[in-house]
């Protein structure tokens, strides 16, 4: 019996240590409540953010909003007011930056402009003459610039400088990459280029990354979780498809790819409508704290192009309005669609539909189609639309 309850606790703990192993996988670098003022500015109001290891994290947000300075403070370039930064169990907030183990890259890639390729890459690396050029020559294989050695930086192109720069922040093999901006400064072909090269490099080598970018499409693509940011907050931390479908403020639904904006009416029994028309959406459960039991309430339904759908055909028992298509263009082999709806012509939806959708054959300029906002597509925000 003794034994048996032996097992049993031995079990547990090792169960507890698994779990408690995993907690700290999945946050193995943990910001809390980092606050910074500049003079009487609030830079940064209260950010918390966990990182799993392995993990590419992006910090998204428009010019000025703190995602720079965030950055700064976890590379301990920049003190923060109060919050600390910690990495594997281990309060790092307050150490000098060459105690923190990350390697950095800039967006003016500030690399050593008297120094070669060689010497700019093995810049950071302590070894001997000859393993030191083993391990130069290892990185510059890993970023594809094999051959470059000698050049100096004013050698090369924009893409490949910022590749010496990559291989440099990588050559100590740190934890943690931060990355500023680091493909803003690039053209646009070379840019998507770099970008899957370093999502690429991020993968194989496992090590935990945080990019600032105020580009979405960028974030989108690189990113396993985006952290949106506006003025100094984190507004929403999701992967790219949380944060695309199911954008947790109106801020994040309009910096986040383009959206219909319809202005609709809640009634007093909670039910919702557009031009007349009744309505369902994703989010029911917020309507509770929107409903005025006195009177109808203004609300703002968002709805991606991509989800509105043209029916082939009229439905008498459908949720389907009608609505004149007013314009239609190409677009990335779609077709968008400007439609207004005949209930309330002020009223217009976008609609992007793929040639393989029902209503594809429909959208002529001047004709009448059926069109539904699927409930799972829709969601509503207080207040009239803007
Ligand atoms: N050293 C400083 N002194 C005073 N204000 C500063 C300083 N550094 C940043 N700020 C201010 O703090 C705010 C946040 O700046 P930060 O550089 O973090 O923004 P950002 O989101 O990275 O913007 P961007 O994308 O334009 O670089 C800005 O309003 C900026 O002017």
């Amino acid at each position: 019996m003794k034994f048996e309850n032996h097992n049993v606790f031995k079990k547990a703990q090792e169960n507890m240590n698994l779990n408690e192993a995993m907690a700290d996988e999945n946050r193995w670098l943990r910001i809390h409540s980092i606050n910074k003022k500049f003079d009487s500015f609030t830079a940064l109001n209260d950010i918390n953010l966990q990182i799993k290891k392995g993990e590419f994290l992006c910090l998204l947000g428009p010019s000025g909003c703190g995602k720079t300075t965030l950055l700064r403070i976890i590379a301990g370039l920049e003190a923060q007011d109060s919050g600390g930064v910690i990495m594997s169990g281990r309060e790092i907030g307050n150490l000098p930056p060459a105690k923190r183990n990350y390697g950095i890259v800039f967006q003016s890639y500030a690399l050593f402009p008297n120094l070669t390729v060689s010497a700019n890459v093995g810049y950071a690396l302590k070894s001997n003459r000859v393993e030191k050029a083993k391990r130069v020559s290892e990185l510059l294989d890993m970023v594809d610039l094999n051959g470059t050695e000698h050049r100096y930086p004013a050698q090369l192109s924009g893409g490949q400088q910022q590749r010496v720069a990559l291989a440099r922040a990588l050559a100590t093999s740190p934890s943690l990459l931060l990355l500023d901006e680091p493909l803003s400064a690039l053209d646009a072909k070379v840019r998507e280029k770099v970008r899957q090269e370093l999502r690429h490099l991020q993968k194989k080598l496992g090590v935990t990354t945080i990019m600032v970018t105020h580009d979405q499409d960028e974030a989108m693509e690189i990113a396993d979780t985006i952290a949106v940011m506006s003025n100094g907050r984190v507004e929403q931390v999701g992967t790219p498809e949380q944060i695309y479908r199911e954008p947790a403020s109106r801020f994040v639904a309009e910096f986040v790819g383009s959206a219909n904006w319809l202005s609709a009416q809640l009634s007093s029994d909670g039910k919702i409508s557009l031009a007349g028309l009744p309505q369902k959406v994703m989010n029911e459960k917020a309507l509770s704290s929107m409903v005025n039991v006195e009177s109808t309430t203004e609300v703002t339904l968002f709805c991606r192009p991509e989800n509105v759908q043209i029916e082939a055909h009229w439905q008498a028992n459908s949720q389907a309005m009608m609505a004149e298509v007013e314009r239609v263009e190409f677009h990335s082999g779609q077709r968008r669609a400007c439609l207004s709806l005949c209930a309330n012509r002020a009223i217009r939806i976008l609609a992007d539909v793929g040639p393989n959708d029902a209503g594809y054959p429909l959208l002529e300029v001047g004709r009448r189609v059926p069109v539904t906002l699927p409930a799972h597509s829709v969601r509503v925000f207080h207040g009239a639309e803007k």
